[in-house]
């Protein structure tokens, strides 16, 4: 098995609380792996330290075999790593193709494409895919700010993966969205995942779309791992009972 992402005893520290103390693991190709934990378990920092965005006290990162820890986001991005943030991350003024577009140009390192706005530079093409892989054709010209908040995640999300990327960090994809659309983002995931291979990450707050979607579950507890499993077998874990889902 093909691992893409390695994760190797990382730390961080802010000031004396331990927000992430000593995590390793594995994502391997083509798989759904899911971060649970309750609020303040170091999720999001986890995330962070794994993007580029804070650097962590101790650990590595390694994509592919390579060490990447330390990288900058934009660098990091060039490698294939995309993520989706908690806040969407959408331009409320700017059409769903030209949002993809644009996230397109990004993942090529053309942050100009913000000053200058969503140019074509050939991915209208690869827009468009991913418009009818996410079923949002009937919403093409629209712009962002207009779309339903769950329709928001959904172009969110496709965004993410507007690149091909190698490996895609959900912050949070279910957080606010109701029922319905929660249906429709947990479908168009699963079909990216066995239709093209994407390998991605998701933390999330949403227990049923967790063990709904992923093939292998994280528990985080005061920034260490606690138990890792299929989703059977974490909910049977009594010490992931007592931390997380009793409550
Ligand atoms: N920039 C920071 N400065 C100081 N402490 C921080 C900072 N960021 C996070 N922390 C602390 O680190 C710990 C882990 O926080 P983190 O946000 O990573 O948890 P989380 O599991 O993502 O929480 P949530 O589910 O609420 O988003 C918490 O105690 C938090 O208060």
């Amino acid at each position: 098995m093909t691992q893409v992402l390695e994760v190797t005893n990382l730390h961080k520290a802010f000031g004396g609380i331990k927000a992430v103390n000593g995590v390793s693991f594995t994502v391997n190709e083509g798989e759904i792996l899911g971060i649970i934990g309750p609020n303040g378990c170091g999720k999001s920092t986890l995330f962070n330290c794994i993007l580029g965005q804070l650097e962590p006290t101790e650990g590595s990162v390694r994509l592919d075999g390579r060490d990447v820890t330390n990288l900058r986001p934009s660098e990091l991005n060039r490698r294939g790593v995309s993520r989706t943030f908690q806040l969407l991350q959408v331009f409320p003024e700017l059409s769903v193709r030209e949002n993809l577009i644009l996230a397109g140009q990004e993942h090529e390192g053309s942050m100009l494409s913000r000053f200058f706005g969503a140019r074509d530079a050939g991915l209208s093409g690869k827009a468009d895919q991913m418009i009818s892989f996410f079923k949002l054709g009937h919403l093409i010209d629209e712009k962002a700010g207009g779309l339903s908040y769950g329709q928001q995640k959904l172009l969110d999300a496709a965004m993410a993966f507007m690149a091909g990327p190698r490996l895609v960090l959900l912050d949070e994809p279910a957080g606010g969205v109701n029922l319905t659309m929660l249906g429709d983002l947990k479908e168009r995931l699963r079909a990216i995942n066995a239709e093209q291979g994407a390998t991605f990450v998701v933390i999330e707050h949403n227990m049923d779309f967790v063990m709904s979607l992923c093939s292998r579950v994280i528990v985080l507890a005061e920034g260490k791992v606690l138990a890792e499993g299929t989703p059977a077998e974490v909910r049977a874990n009594p010490a992931v009972i007592e931390a997380y889902l009793g409550h």
